[in-house]
């Protein structure tokens, strides 16, 4: 039975559903909520082959006029240049004001395609289709769209939502092992933030094969955490923060892995790094930092790097989004379902880390 998720924001409504016959319904799901229209489909090379022409073929049936566009696959995607290839597609397309994007992928393909539609002049109607289990449970909902620099992730963005999330776990079956474990280390992130019932869960799942077979209802449970801290702080001014958890150190890490490590990967290194520290000083009981490293190493997640500590690292952590004149928010679980922003100053983070 199809699961909807309405995510009621002060200038935006929209439904996340959630469903594993919803690839068989793109075109009329995506009727229901945009008039004919052109229609760019932003996929990359990998999702491309396995699912752009069936998407494609049921837009043009639903009377949409498509024009299909491919990026390399990964992280290098979330670039200007890749911005720039795109629009200029759209632009030699004769995309206007009144079309829109569909962005059927990954976190990757999510959070460009929210920034290209974001900005071609100055917005176009949006839709995700999730491909990945991390854009299934965290990075379609929530509107945040970002492309990196060199020098620092996420460092270029807006905030944008979509008229439509579609989420459907059929398409995980394509996933490969490592992509799917790294969407886990959200879900264990959301699971610490939202309650015991939700941590259980997360503790229940002691093999890759468990967690494909659970993914759907993990799905549910961390959008649902998700939409609700939104609809309280669409613009991250307060409790949207709490999404950051194992982010400060975890973007940090993976921007120096230099494509080493997945988003998902270094989260989960972040996630241990930042618990275990705030366990020593007190402000997470004894035991967590275990607890969470139990449900990361189930699946194999990594849960260390050489990277922290360096002072490439400490150099990175100044671009923060959560750094307020030389202060972090950090962000420490004070029990499961209790997170809290604690701050430090970025001079006293050598120290502290
Ligand atoms: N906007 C947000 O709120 C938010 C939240 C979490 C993560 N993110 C961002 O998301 C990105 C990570 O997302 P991701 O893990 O989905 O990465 P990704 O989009 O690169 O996907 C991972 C890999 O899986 C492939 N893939 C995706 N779906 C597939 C399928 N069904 N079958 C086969 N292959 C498939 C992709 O081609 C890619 O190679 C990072 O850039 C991160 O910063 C954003
Ligand atoms: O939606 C949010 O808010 C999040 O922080 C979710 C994170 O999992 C995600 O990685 C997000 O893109 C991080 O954003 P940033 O603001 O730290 O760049
Ligand atoms: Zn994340």
């Amino acid at each position: 039975m199809m699961t909807v998720v309405h995510v009621d924001l002060a200038t935006k409504q929209y439904d996340v559903k959630i469903d594993n016959t919803l690839h068989l319904k793109i075109g009329e799901m995506i009727q229901e909520v945009w008039t004919s229209r052109k229609v760019a489909v932003l996929t990359d090379e990998n999702v491309g082959p396995l699912y752009l022409a069936d998407v494609v073929k049921q837009l043009s049936a639903a009377g949409f006029d498509v024009l299909p566009v491919q990026v390399p696959a990964g992280e290098g995607s979330k670039s200007l240049a890749t911005v720039g290839d795109v629009v200029s597609q759209l632009a030699m397309y004769g995309f206007t004001r009144g079309d829109g994007l569909v962005a059927l992928g990954g976190g990757v393909i999510g959070d460009l395609g929210g920034f290209i539609a974001s900005t071609y002049m100055r917005g176009i109607a949006f839709i995700q289709i999730a491909t990945s289990l991390t854009a299934q449970v965290d990075s379609s909902v929530g509107g945040k769209t970002a492309v990196n620099l060199e020098m620092t992730k996420n460092i270029i963005g807006t905030f944008y939502q979509p008229d439509l999330v579609l989420v459907d776990s059929t398409y995980l079956k394509t996933l490969t092992d490592r992509d799917l474990v790294e969407g886990y280390g959200e879900v264990v992130k959301t699971s610490a933030l939202d309650s015991e019932a939700f941590f259980q869960l997360t503790g229940s799942i002691t093999s890759i094969e468990d967690l494909r077979q659970h993914a759907p209802e993990l799905s549910e449970k961390a959008i649902a955490y998700k939409a609700k801290v939104v609809m309280a702080d669409e613009k991250e001014s307060g409790q949207r923060q709490f999404l950051n958890f194992g982010h400060t150190l975890g973007h940090a890490i993976e921007l120096l892995a230099h494509g080493q490590l997945r988003h998902g990967e270094a989260v989960a290194i972040g996630m241990i790094a930042i618990t275990s520290r705030f366990e020593r000083d007190g402000v997470s009981p004894k035991g967590m930092t275990d607890q969470i490293k139990q449900r990361l190493d189930a699946v194999g997640l990594p849960t260390s790097s050489e990277i922290i500590g360096t002072s490439a690292f400490f150099d990175q952590l100044k671009h923060d989004k959560k750094n307020h004149n030389g202060m972090l928010n950090l962000v420490g679980l004070t029990s499961i379902g209790q997170p809290k922003i604690i701050k430090k100053s970025l001079s006293e983070m050598p120290d502290f880390i």
